[in-house]
């Protein structure tokens, strides 16, 4: 499971050890977002060898969706399906209703809603999200929520908080009642919710802490509130979540983002910035970042930073990339997608080496100066 190995000194920051079936998630960890079962224009070898991903994120929504469960299980589950022996985490949905489908209606069983896709109707349920992750065969599985939108008033939040935790307990219960259809086991995490409320998410963090769930999220932040804030309700939610369960903050965040919730306690991030934004032209560098379409580097013969480890950096000429994206070439998407999920994995390295070494608290906060700076 998950052993604390170190805690920083003067922050919270803290280095560990994940173990699942499908390998080892040392922490603190970046986990690229495959969605439909692919790293978008990343194959899955370049996510082993270059990207040194330890594990990748799924999309119970999208998957459920198409190509369906049926399908997948027949391929043996999602592992055999994508052909990626390593682990991977799947959302359980909750979230995707709400920034997908719009037709959804949230009711004490469930949330029902319309596939994006084709306009059928759908009910997700906490217990059958937990079969739908069993079918899918990852190894950590998240609990149904609801992510309230921001701004959300305090009795919204409540309210939401409170239905998020009725279907917490039952999707705790159905999963302790049914086992793993595959060879190999399978963890749950809990989700805080809470909106941007101290009292809510203190309550909140003490519940699904006594769901005794193998790992915990942090939900409901990056969903437009100010930076400071999410910043803050994160600082708060760890303040009373077990050490000795991995952090999982959702849908986070910029480089620098990430330098500031280690700070505060977190462990595991997901994000679809350093791959969408990559699929833009925005390319993050140990400088700050950059946009490769913008016009001051199409005369620019060197490479962006010749002595990091990516054929990007290395090995084009910031003239051709700009060159690549202005004409829409594959290879452009490839590479700066590459590069960047290769930067925000080198960067969590980085991070354990200044843990490791109790340097990170008086280096973090002017490195995400650096990051978060346009060049
Ligand atoms: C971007 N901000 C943000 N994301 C949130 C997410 C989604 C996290 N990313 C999942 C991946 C998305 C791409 C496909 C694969 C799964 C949240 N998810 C849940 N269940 N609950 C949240 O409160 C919740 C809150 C979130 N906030």
């Amino acid at each position: 499971m998950f052993d604390l190995h170190k805690t920083a000194l003067s922050t919270k920051a803290r280095m560990g050890t994940l173990s699942t079936d499908h390998g080892t998630i040392s922490t603190p960890i970046f986990m690229p977002v495959g969605t439909l079962g692919t790293v978008k224009a990343v194959k899955q070898d370049e996510l082993i060898d270059k990207v040194k991903a330890q594990i990748i994120l799924g999309n119970t929504y999208h998957l459920y969706l198409r190509p369906g469960c049926d399908i997948i299980e027949n391929a043996g589950g999602l592992h055999s399906f994508i052909n990626w022996d390593h682990p991977i985490l799947t959302d359980s949905g909750g979230y995707q209703i709400f920034s997908l489908s719009d037709n959804r209606e949230l009711k004490e069983e469930g949330a029902h809603f319309k596939s994006h896709l084709d306009g059928s109707k759908h009910l997700f349920t906490p217990e059958n999200v937990v079969d739908i992750q069993r079918t899918l065969g990852s190894d950590i599985i998240m609990v149904l929520d609801e992510c309230p939108p921001y701004p959300s008033s305090r009795d919204y939040a409540k309210e939401s908080m409170e239905l998020t935790h009725r279907w917490e307990k039952r999707g705790r219960q159905a999963f302790l009642n049914t086992s793993s259809k595959y060879e190999h086991g399978q963890f749950q995490f809990g989700i805080v919710q809470g909106g941007t409320y101290p009292d809510l998410r203190k309550e909140s963090s003490k519940y699904v802490t006594d769901l005794d769930f193998e790992g915990i999220a942090i939900g409901g932040l990056s969903v437009g509130e100010p930076t400071e804030l999410m910043y803050e309700m994160t600082d708060l939610n760890t303040d009373y979540l077990p050490e000795n369960k991995p952090r999982y903050l959702m849908g986070v965040g910029k480089p620098a983002n990430l330098l500031h919730c280690i700070a505060r306690g977190i462990d595991m991030f997901d994000c679809v910035l350093p791959t969408r934004n990559a699929r833009n032209g925005q390319i993050f560098t140990r400088n700050g970042y950059i946009n490769i379409r913008n016009a001051k580097w199409k005369n620019h013969n060197r490479p962006l930073d010749p002595d990091f480890p990516t054929d990007l950096c290395s090995q084009y000429k910031m003239s051709y990339i700009h060159h690549l994206f202005r004409n829409s070439e594959l290879l452009g998407l490839e590479l700066a997608s590459l590069h960047n999920l290769t930067f925000y994995l080198w960067l969590m390295e980085k991070v354990k080496e200044r843990i490791a070494n109790d340097s990170f608290h008086n280096w973090y906060q002017e490195k995400a100066k650096v990051l978060d700076t346009k060049i």
